[in-house]
């Protein structure tokens, strides 16, 4: 007795037209974009070599549909009545006379062969046109010598009709020498595993064999182009390949036609969601709408399902029926997130070479990023920050980035990458709190350690005035209070309410005792050194810039400067008639960063001049050139890297009370060589209103060589850089910057560190010879050099006439010029 063999799918040959039953109308051109990166082993539909990619493109469109309906349809008849009459194995059956069409036979040998998950095809030329029957689901096929050898010897599995002749599949032997070979799935496909489907024999002897591939066959690879190593990445992926291949193959089974049970259009997402790759492939067919908007599932899209649950290849079929890569659903989240939240790393690797979007924001402004370090997937970043690292340091709508979320909820590996990838550390929450805030309400001191060596600025203080010290002191995390006393943590500071860290703590507690035997230790040495440094104010920008601006006085009594309006950009009071006509601008025609030499931005300056966001070592200092940033006629991003001093100050900074200076600025980070520190922001007047003007101590003429003079005035309206004093070995220099718009009489002044710059130490620039050789008549310079050149004693116009800076001589004393 011979089991029966119920009828199976066609062969992949007869798919692609290639096989003797094939219409020669089928329209087979691929109906699917390829992305370059499908070229990729991991990728199961290449995997499954080109024929399934063209099979999908097939199934994909109206073509099979009338191919399913049609032609097909008569052919299957026939072939269910011929595999009624045929025995379980065709292996040795001769060619019969009347099967296939002669003229449409190929002329290369039609075998496929399936090498552990891998298809190739034959095509050796084939001289002797003889026909034989692999399976009987398999149509005549044209098979040259060696593959007729074959099949004699059983080698063929006549479950799918591909050979056995490399690779691992089952064996046989009930006459010793003589090996049947079959597939596992494809005997159990056939019902019968415990039958030989070639000789019907008892098949529990059957055992599992690996045939390793003794000669590199003459065969046309369909797959693995350049010959690589399989990878364990691809072995891992031989699964799904497996169960694609499979359904494509049942696709051309009746019985399972979607025409059968009409499905309602949620489906496809009920499907998705539960991974039923058959399913959806059915559905698609059957036209269902890949975007179909799910109710009861936040609206999301069967993508969103699918990318949710980590269905890869689901994923890719949907994709390739036209599903929104970036569509979102109620909570505005995009499949990408879905696959993010859930730290389906394969899955988000495959949404982003198909070109989803990675700087989507949800309704609560999360990112991928967000989602990604708020549930501690470090993968999942690390592939979002190689495809996009521009969003490192984006804030979600309470102002928090990816690393704040990593830090709260203690994902310490998550930290060190965000760290080491340049998440800015100093970025305020919308109650201004910087990371160091979080690392302290986590109590993680060893995060709050890397937050310190990243220059976390330790005395921030969020909008209630609590530092991080005062959060540790409340949260009773006695290892953060440590470390922060250490580092020189303010145990004085006050919070809006008047207390200290030592008031917030609970009475008794081994963070009282810390904090109580600290502060008796510090009130002692202050007693004996120096009234103590008086916090005037944690902003004096009031917020308006991305880092805050504190002012601190230990000289003397003077209060906080509040004869001014801080303000962030430059300001006019009376109509200057600035050209800001877009069309004027120059811009570039970049794609994305302008990296390329080609940034029409960089050629107006010669050369894009930021490297990794600060002036190259090499720049020019005598003769700084005037810089220009790209801007919103450009074609780049905002975030290319052409653009420093419009993305605004970042740099720590602290307002302070100099000895002898009066009010100075000085670094509170180390600060590298050509960073952008701060602008010259004041109130742009004409040289003739500077000429009214009484107060010429905060002009800065704009000297820009192009029709009528004018200054910057910071005495009524201005930044932090209105404090800036002099120095005779100054470590700033200033450029002339335009940003969003090219009128050249009107350039930012921007300073950038002309050399390192240590944490502590003043900044200042030098105010120019011209200055001192006015000014030396009322002042000398107390800028304490010992290379001072300017001081009481010295000649003042020794360097007359050597100022080789274009912006050097840049305060203006016009009642004073008006004596010469
Ligand atoms: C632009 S303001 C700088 C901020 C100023 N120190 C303040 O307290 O507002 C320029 C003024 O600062 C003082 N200044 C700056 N650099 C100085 C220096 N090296 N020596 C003495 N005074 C200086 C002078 O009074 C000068 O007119």
């Amino acid at each position: 007795m011979y089991p029966r063999v119920p009828q199976q799918s066609r062969p992949i040959a007869a798919y692609l037209g290639a096989g003797p039953g094939a219409s020669p109308n089928y329209e087979l051109e691929p109906a699917l974009t390829l992305y370059e990166d499908d070229l990729n082993p991991s990728c199961p539909l290449f995997l499954l070599g080109n024929p399934f990619l063209a099979l999908f493109g097939v199934i994909c469109g109206a073509v099979m549909e009338c191919m399913s309906a049609g032609v097909v349809a008569d052919a299957a008849v026939t072939e269910t009545d011929l595999a009624e009459e045929l025995p379980l194995c065709c292996c040795r059956l001769e060619t019969p006379h009347s099967g296939g069409n002669v003229s449409s036979i190929d002329q290369s040998c039609m075998a496929m062969e399936s090498t552990d998950g891998m298809l190739v095809r034959c095509q050796r030329r084939v001289t002797k046109q003889e026909m034989m029957r692999p399976s009987n689901t398999v149509h005549l096929l044209v098979l040259c010598e060696e593959h007729r050898a074959g099949m004699v010897k059983h080698h063929c599995c006549p479950g799918c009709g591909l050979f056995c002749r490399a690779g691992t599949f089952m064996e046989c032997r009930p006459y010793g020498s003589i090996s049947h070979r079959f597939h596992r799935d494809c005997a159990s496909i056939l019902r019968e595993l415990r039958f030989c489907p070639h000789c019907g024999e008892d098949a529990s002897g059957a055992k599992e064999v690996t045939v390793s591939r003794a000669d590199p066959s003459p065969s046309v690879p369909r797959s693995n182009p350049g010959g690589r190593d399989e990878s364990p990445m691809s072995v891992a992926n031989r699964q799904p390949k497996e169960s694609l291949e499979s359904i494509l193959m049942a696709l051309d089974d009746e019985n399972l036609k979607p025409k059968k049970v009409k499905y309602p259009p949620r489906q496809l997402y009920i499907s998705a969601k539960e991974g039923e790759l058959q399913k959806v492939v059915h559905l698609l067919v059957d036209g269902k709408d890949p975007n179909f908007l799910m109710e009861g599932q936040n609206k999301g899209t069967p993508l969103h399902a699918a990318a949710a649950e980590g269905h890869q290849e689901i994923c890719h079929m949907l994709v390739q029926a036209g599903a929104n890569l970036d569509m979102f659903d109620e909570q505005q989240r995009t499949p990408l997130m879905a696959a993010c939240e859930n730290n389906n790393v394969e899955t988000v690797k495959y949404l982003l070479r198909a070109g989803a979007s990675v700087g989507h924001k949800d309704i609560i402004g999360f990112t991928c990023l967000h989602l990604a370090a708020k549930l501690g997937h470090c993968d999942i970043v690390h592939h979002l920050l190689a495809k996009a690292s521009k969003y490192i340091n984006c804030q979600d709508d309470g102002g928090w980035t990816p690393i704040t979320w990593a830090i709260e909820c203690k994902h310490k590996e998550l930290v060190h990458l965000l760290l080491a990838k340049g998440a800015d550390v100093n970025l305020r929450d919308k109650e201004e709190n910087v990371c160091l805030h979080w690392a302290a309400l986590s109590g993680c001191d060893d995060i709050a350690l890397a937050l310190l060596e990243a220059q976390c600025d330790l005395n921030a203080v969020n909008v209630h005035g609590d530092s991080a010290l005062h959060v540790a002191s409340r949260e009773n995390h006695l290892e953060c209070v440590i470390l922060f006393l250490s580092r020189g943590a303010d145990i004085n500071q006050k919070n809006k309410e008047g207390e200290t860290a030592l008031d917030c703590c609970v009475f008794g507690s081994k963070v009282w005792t810390t904090l109580n035997t600290n502060k008796k230790l510090t009130d002692a040495s202050r007693g004996r050194d120096s009234p103590g440094e008086r916090l005037l104010s944690r902003d004096i920008s009031r917020g308006y810039e991305a880092v805050p601006i504190t002012c601190v006085n230990d000289v003397d009594s003077e209060p906080i400067p509040d004869n001014f309006k801080y303000i962030p950009d430059n300001c006019v009071t009376s109509p200057l008639n600035i050209d800001r006509d877009i069309t004027h601008l120059q811009h570039c025609s970049c794609r994305e960063n302008c990296s390329s030499s080609t940034c029409m931005c960089g050629q107006l300056s010669l050369r894009c001049w930021y490297d990794s966001g600060r002036l190259p070592l090499d720049f020019c200092q005598r003769e700084p050139p005037v810089l220009f940033e790209c801007n919103h006629a450009c074609s780049c991003w905002r975030t290319c890297r052409n653009r420093v001093v419009q993305n605004g100050l970042r740099a720590r900074l602290q307002l302070f009370r100099t000895q002898k200076m009066g009010w100075g600025v000085r670094a509170m980070q180390e600060i590298p060589q050509g960073t952008f520190i701060c602008e010259y922001v004041g109130e742009i007047i004409t040289d003739a209103e500077a000429n009214k003007r009484e107060n010429d101590s905060f002009l800065f003429t704009l000297d820009n060589k192009v029709g009528d003079v004018h200054c910057i005035d910071a005495r009524l309206f201005g930044n932090v850089g209105r404090f800036i004093n002099h120095l005779c070995e100054p470590n700033l220099l200033a450029v002339r910057v335009f940003t969003m718009h090219q009128d050249l009489r009107f350039p930012r002044i921007a300073f950038f560190s002309s050399r390192p710059i240590k944490a502590g130490d003043q900044i200042g620039f030098d105010y120019g010879d011209h200055y001192w050789r006015v000014k030396s008549k009322y002042f000398s310079c107390q800028c304490g050099s010992l290379k001072c050149l300017q001081s009481a004693g010295m000649v003042p116009n020794h360097r007359v006439g050597t100022g080789p800076h274009h912006i050097k001589n840049n305060f203006l004393f016009f009642v004073i010029l008006l004596f010469f």
